[in-house]
């Protein structure tokens, strides 16, 4: 399980997670959703040790977080953006990745459910946005972690990569791992998720199971739950947001 404790973020002036406290369980889907700039990006940085926080505990099954950054590999991260050296090519990056953990045992699931070996060769910097989102997976995927980090996953895949990739993120939760999505389409995140959590200006609004979202705000549908978490928010704010 991974706790986040009073997690707190600023740049410069800007608060950008302010004192945000979240469990994700294993064996379980986590949505993590909120508005453009709320903060999820900043959230997976500081889980990822990408960002330091100014405040706050990260706990790893009730143990404070290694300061040395040991508790990373039990982590796998898909970015919003990956970027591998442009001139490797699909084969070297896989190759690089395994070079660098020669006794990690290799998960290849989805280097093959992608077919990213008909690529072996090709510079990662000449491939669509989409293949490169394959690549990222595929790595992300590679050494069985214990915690899936998915940033935005299904932007760019076409339809049957993106079903391909919900199958294998079913199945890692099928193997009691954890798994944290961020995704603007919420009807894709209620296909999957267990438990959602909700930011907006760096606060987490609701953090709970999809059902218990559906119960408070009366509705059936992630989406118009999520509209009612915001409009409740302007209603409190005096319409002021
Ligand atoms: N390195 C940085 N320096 C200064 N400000 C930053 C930095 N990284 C993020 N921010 C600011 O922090 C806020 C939260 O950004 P973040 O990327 O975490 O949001 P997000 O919820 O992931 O947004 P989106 O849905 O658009 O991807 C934004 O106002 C952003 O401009």
């Amino acid at each position: 399980m991974i706790t986040l404790d009073s997690m707190r973020k600023a740049f410069g002036t800007r608060t950008v997670l302010d004192g945000v406290s979240l469990s994700l369980e294993p064996g379980r889907i986590a949505a993590l959703v909120g508005p453009n700039g709320s903060g999820k990006t900043t959230l997976i940085k500081c889980i990822l040790g990408l960002a330091r926080a100014d405040a706050g505990r990260l706990l790893l099954d009730g143990t404070p977080a290694d300061a040395d950054g040991a508790y990373r590999a039990r982590i796998g991260y898909a970015p919003q953006a990956p970027h591998f050296p442009a001139n490797l090519a699909v084969g070297e990056v896989f190759a690089m990745l395994q070079a660098l953990r020669p006794t990690a045992s290799v998960d290849e699931t989805l280097l093959d459910e992608f077919s990213l070996r008909a690529e072996w060769a090709t510079p990662v910097g000449t491939l669509s946005g989409g293949w490169r989102q394959k690549v990222s997976l595929a790595a992300a995927w590679l050494f069985r972690p214990d915690v899936l980090i998915l940033d935005e996953p299904t932007a760019g895949l076409d339809p049957i990569a993106a079903g391909l990739l919900k199958h294998a993120i079913r199945a890692a939760r099928a193997e009691g791992r954890t798994v944290l999505i961020t995704s603007h389409i919420l009807s894709e995140l209620e296909e999957l998720a267990d438990d959602v959590a909700f930011l907006t200006d760096g606060r987490l609004r609701f953090a709970g199971s999809v059902q218990a979202l559906l119960a408070e705000t009366g509705t059936r549908r992630l989406e118009p739950a999520i509209a009612a978490l915001l409009r409740g928010l302007k209603v409190a704010n005096g319409g002021a947001r």
